[in-house]
């Protein structure tokens, strides 16, 4: 994959070898050694030492993870550090689902319902009215429940939505009230906020299911590369119609929808906004599997009740293993396009089209 333009600085990637030392808890010898990996690379290029012998168990273990980045640019590694450095600070501050913060409401507001049973924590969208548009509260409890789901005795998470739409996408009123910094505040902050929600999916560590109940818009879209398995029902549509809203593709799917449907139906999606039914979307691989929508629910929650039932620790791990190939640079896309898309918000063509939502209700 090409780098994206690279923003960090020497000072920044020193400071975070410095922030490393001060994390309350222990990340765990997986990440640790992402670390060491991510700082070889980015202090001394491409790993240039011999192999170990197979009886140093730890230093070939060390060498495998460097070697394991290849051509890595020095500049990428230290950008991927940075934002690991500043991933774990984030989840070793922020408060646990259970002690939220004083700001923040939790997912026990109405526009999310959070549900745990056979094995199935259960995160629903519950704004029918608004055809599940997303509120910038709802991308709060969202990763507040995802972060839950991660911890909680579930062996299986399930997103879905309520009434007729899975989900409109992005509530386009976020938009509507400017903080005082203005319009690039605005930007600057929803930027931190998709990076941090996107960021949840691609560390999601149980099997991730959507249950695509109704048309999807957007983000909702763009993101279901992120997850493992997609049901949807016949009824339900996929866009993403960035171009129409002068911005551009988010949630991975820059890079998740060329690997999954190549490089030319993805563009006909990211750039075009084709919208494709619930079959395109199943030949094309987006879709696992599509269900008659009178049959939808019983199928699906029959299949996915048999699921839960296979060994916890062992689906978990096959995901982990599956998503590790790639971790990285699902995190180095997601950076990159939130950086564009910032850029986007505050282009004439973005505010265009969504004054003309906002003043007319115009209709994709
Ligand atoms: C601090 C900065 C904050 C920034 C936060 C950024 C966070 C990250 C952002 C990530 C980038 C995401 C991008 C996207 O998701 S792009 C996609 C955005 N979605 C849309 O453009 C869809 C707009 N909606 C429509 O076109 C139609 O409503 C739709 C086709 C979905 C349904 O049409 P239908 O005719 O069936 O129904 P209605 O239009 O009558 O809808 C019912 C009511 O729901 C309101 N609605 C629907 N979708 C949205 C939406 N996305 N945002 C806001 N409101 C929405 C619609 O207006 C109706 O409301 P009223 O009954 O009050 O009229």
């Amino acid at each position: 994959m090409g780098g994206p333009a690279m923003r960090t600085s020497q000072k920044d990637f020193n400071n975070a070898v410095n922030q490393v030392k001060l994390l309350k808890e222990d990340p765990g010898n997986e990440v640790k050694l992402k670390l060491y990996a991510l700082y070889k690379q980015a202090t001394e290029g491409p790993c240039n030492v011999p192999k170990p012998g197979v009886l140093d168990f730890i230093n070939k273990t060390k060498w495998d993870a460097w070697n394991a980045l290849g051509s890595l640019s020095k500049e990428a590694a230290r950008q991927n550090y940075v934002d690991l450095v500043s991933r774990l600070s984030a989840s070793s501050e922020s408060p646990s689902p259970e002690a939220p913060a004083a700001d923040r409401k939790q997912p026990e507001s109405d526009t999310l319902v959070v549900t745990s049973e056979d094995g199935i924590t259960t995160i629903r969208l519950n704004r029918p009215t608004k055809k599940n548009a997303l509120t910038n509260q709802m991308y709060h409890d969202i990763m507040a429940a995802l972060q839950a789901a991660s911890k909680d005795e579930s062996v299986i998470t399930v997103l879905t939505g309520s009434g007729d739409y899975y989900c409109s996408g992005n509530d386009l009123t976020n938009f509507a009230s400017v903080p005082p910094g203005g319009l690039e505040e605005m930007a600057r902050r929803g930027a931190v906020l998709l990076r941090d929600f996107v960021n949840c999916f691609i560390d999601f560590p149980k099997p991730l299911v959507a249950v695509v109940n109704g048309p999807a818009v957007g983000i909702s879209v763009t993101v279901l590369g992120l997850f493992d398995v997609v049901y949807a029902t016949d009824r339900a549509t996929f866009h993403t119609p960035f171009s129409h809203l002068g911005q551009s593709p988010e949630g991975c799917s820059s890079y998740t929808f060329p690997k999954i449907m190549g490089s030319s139906k993805a563009a006909e999606m990211l750039i075009f906004g084709k919208k494709l039914t619930a079959q395109e979307a199943c030949a094309q691989g987006l879709v696992t599997e599509v269900f008659p929508d009178g049959t939808f629910q019983k199928e699906v929650w029959a299949r996915l009740k048999a699921y839960s039932k296979l060994p916890p620790n062992t689906m978990r791990i096959s995901k982990q293993i599956i998503r590790n190939r790639e971790r990285e640079t699902l995190h180095t896309v997601n950076a990159e396009e939130c950086r564009v898309l910032r850029e986007r918000w505050q282009s004439d063509e973005c505010m265009n089209a969504i004054a003309s939502f906002l003043s007319r209700k115009a209709k994709l």
